[in-house]
């Protein structure tokens, strides 16, 4: 026995065993329809205000012709910054439709630049009961955040893959490798590994209109063959972890839909197998997602990570008051 025992705060003790075994847990109406609406309602502003004149048309492409977006997206962690979706873009590298419709993904500092944010990932009670519940306790730090739009009829699938790792992506046509590109930043690399995704529905999400689905379990078994890396000449690329002919079998399974109502939130193992579809429907798909890791001396994050902080924008902590165990001893 332990000589004390931690009780939980938010989550029952079903749900933490649920989140071990399954790898994701979804939590109804975790945020209020207040507070759900204000981030719909800031997601609509930031798309009203962002102007297409000076931006650099970043499309999520991997072919020699993503350079010019990398910069772009290379940067903006610790800013407020548009991805398009592919289909939005003409050959004439125009957009075909209007922009607040055009845009795939907002990112990768929305928690620390907009207070409307800022006030859902680091200044919220719940947020850190849940993560304590987790024992996610390591002075977890907020990355990247992004509020996902799965435009209606172009909202681009995202394919299987999990956050922490790029895992085989062999069996992925290069169609989809496109996709992928622009979820790049999710591929957070801690040793061990940390990563930990929250995903809160801004709308109903369904099989319409492409709601996430998830392959139960996954997270204990799926190989890690390949990661997401900055190349030293500048750039990003992949550093291949298992050579394919000896890479484990991946795991294979039915996925299970994890429709969502407004305000529920899901948590996201860094290392199970999701995905979600094409949006084919009339509607959108808002989504408001951000990732989190531990910290050191408990786990380091790796300075290949396509996302760094910087002196100005350190990582976040999660938690008010960091937990005494990582308090160095020498301190
Ligand atoms: O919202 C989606 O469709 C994908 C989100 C995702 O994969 C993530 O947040 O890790
Ligand atoms: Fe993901």
């Amino acid at each position: 026995m332990p000589s004390t025992v931690k009780k939980l705060e938010y989550l029952t003790q079903e749900q933490v065993e649920k989140f071990r075994r399954d790898g994701y847990l979804r939590l109804p109406s975790f945020l209020s329809p207040e507070d759900t609406e204000a981030l719909l309602e800031r997601s609509k502003q930031l798309l009203e205000s962002f102007t297409i004149e000076d931006h650099p048309l970043t499309r999520f492409t991997t072919g020699d012709d993503n350079h010019v977006g990398d910069d772009y997206f290379l940067t903006s962690g610790d800013k407020i910054r548009y991805f398009l979706e592919e289909d939005a873009v003409g050959p004439d590298g125009k957009l075909n439709r209007p922009k607040d419709r055009a845009v795939n993904k907002i990112g990768h500092g929305l928690h620390e630049q907009d207070p409307v944010f800022r006030k859902v990932t680091l200044e919220n009670e719940a947020m850190e009961s849940v993560v304590r519940d987790l024992q996610f306790h390591h002075d977890p730090v907020a990355l990247q955040s992004m509020v996902i739009c799965k435009q209606p009829q172009i909202g681009g699938e995202v394919p299987e893959h999990n956050d922490s790792y790029v895992f085989s992506l062999m069996h992925i046509e290069p169609v989809w490798l496109s996709t992928i590109y622009a979820y790049l930043r999710t591929f957070l690399y801690t040793d061990p590994p940390t990563a930990l995704g929250v995903w809160i529905a801004l709308e109903k999400c369904t099989s319409e209109n492409g709601a996430l689905s998830f392959l139960p379990g996954s997270h204990l078994t799926a190989p890690i063959t390949k990661r997401f890396v900055r190349l030293p000449q500048g750039g990003t690329g992949f550093e291949i972890l298992i050579p394919p002919d000896r890479a484990p079998k991946v795991p294979e399974g039915k996925y299970l839909l994890e429709a969502c109502m407004p305000g529920d939130m899901v948590l996201i193992h860094g290392s199970v197998l999701h995905k979600s579809e094409k949006n084919l429907s009339p509607n959108t798909r808002f989504a408001y997602a951000f990732h989190m890791i531990e910290s050191p001396p408990y786990a380091t994050y790796d300075d290949k990570n396509w996302l760094q902080p910087t002196a100005e924008t350190p990582f976040p902590h999660i938690l008010d008051e960091p937990n005494p165990r990582t308090v160095p001893v020498s301190a």
